[in-house]
């Protein structure tokens, strides 16, 4: 058995790690990590574990969990993780990130975005971005894994084959996302309050998103040059889910049937990644509790722009399931081992 620890168990993305792990067979959960429930039940904090959880929670030292466990995921506030991790760690343990510490490659441009100065950017390099589906050969080697952020997993999938093509040009691409408001986390936040989220939708982070750079920086790796786009998040009234409609201008007039094989080459053989019918428009509700990310494309002829569209679970394939995803690749698990969650509905 492979024992994990989950710094940040008590928060929505390490409850969902807690909720996925609980079901994997290959792994145990040794330690459940917390900063404001420390010696408190697990299953108070979140009583859907009542009797399927009985351990405590505990404090966020990842020396002395290193010693006890194979991996650690962190699930924890950015720039927590960066604070911990050291040369010894990493040569004991592995370690999947579910923060965006180690997921840009210029340090400078996480310091503007994130407004934190990085405390340990040596470790940068090495980690590996974790969007399974593109950089799978490397996770398999890696000690310490960036889990993506959940818009761009969704945005990044979405677009991927068609710039890898080049069938779009990469200067006109527009994003436009949604996200349910557990994308937010479980802190009271009062722009989170019923009363501000249910029968409203509304746009933040518009032109400033830290999302921003870390959608173009895997855009550009696909396309092969620098990518700048506009990316704008709106909060919808859900508990789950995110749908990203994007627009791009093609370079050339193509038929459906060739965007439609651009996807195909990527995806035919992803478990997780469902191209969807011809017409038929990505829900988030067929994706719920599961790891799957639903794509689709349509192409507008008046305009000669193509509009990309994909719809996922951020609290799956946005951050936990993704982090089992990459934890079994590391481990030579099965990568769908524990993840084989069919989508609730309604
Ligand atoms: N929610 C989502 O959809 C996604 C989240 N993520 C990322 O996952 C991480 C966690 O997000 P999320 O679960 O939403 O956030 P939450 O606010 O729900 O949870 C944060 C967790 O971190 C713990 N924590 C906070 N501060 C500290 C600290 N100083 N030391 C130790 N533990 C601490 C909290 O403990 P306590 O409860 O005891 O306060 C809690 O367990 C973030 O980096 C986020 O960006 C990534 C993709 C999607
Ligand atoms: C709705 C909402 O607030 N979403 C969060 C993004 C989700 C998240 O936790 O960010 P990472 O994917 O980078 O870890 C936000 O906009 O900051």
């Amino acid at each position: 058995m492979i024992k994990a620890g989950i710094i940040g168990a008590t928060g929505y993305a390490g409850g969902e790690l807690v909720r996925i792990l609980t079901g994997h067979k290959d792994v145990e959960i040794k330690w459940y990590g917390s900063r404001s429930y420390i010696d408190k039940k697990y299953a108070e904090v979140y009583q859907n574990m009542f009797q399927i959880v009985d351990d405590k929670c505990m404090d966020d030292n990842m020396e002395a969990l290193a010693d006890q466990v194979d991996v650690i995921f962190t699930a924890t506030p950015q720039g927590l993780c960066a604070s911990l991790v050291n040369e010894e760690i990493l040569s004991k343990v592995k370690i999947v990130d579910l923060s965006a510490d180690f997921r840009i490659k210029d340090v400078a441009t996480y310091e503007e975005w994130y407004k934190i100065q990085h405390p340990t950017p040596q470790f940068i390099p090495e980690a590996v971005y974790g969007l399974c589906e593109i950089n799978r050969e490397a996770v398999k080697k890696a000690r310490l894994v960036a889990n993506p952020g959940c818009y761009p997993t969704c945005s990044t999938l979405s677009i991927y084959p068609l710039l890898k093509e080049g069938l779009i040009d990469p200067g006109t691409i527009i994003i436009d996302a949604k996200s349910g408001t557990s994308g937010a986390g479980r802190g009271a936040k009062v722009d989170n309050l019923y009363c501000e989220v249910n029968e409203n939708i509304k746009a933040y982070g518009v032109a400033n998103h830290r999302h921003t750079p870390e959608i173009e920086e895997q855009l550009s790796y696909a396309a092969g040059e620098p990518v700048l786009i506009n990316f704008t998040p709106h909060l919808v009234p859900m508990n789950r889910g995110i749908l990203i409609t994007a627009y791009a201008s093609l370079k050339k007039e193509v038929s459906y049937e060739e965007v439609k094989a651009a996807y195909d080459k990527y995806y035919a053989n992803e478990k997780f990644v469902r191209v969807l019918e011809k017409d038929v428009c990505p829900q988030t509700k067929w994706v719920e509790g599961s790891n799957y990310v639903d794509v689709n494309f349509k192409i507008d002829p008046r305009t000669k722009r193509v509009i990309m569209m994909g719809a996922m679970d951020n609290l799956v394939k946005g951050a936990a399931g993704q982090a089992v995803q990459n934890m079994n690749l590391m481990f030579g698990l099965k990568e769908s081992e524990g993840l084989e969650l069919v989508p609730m509905f309604p």
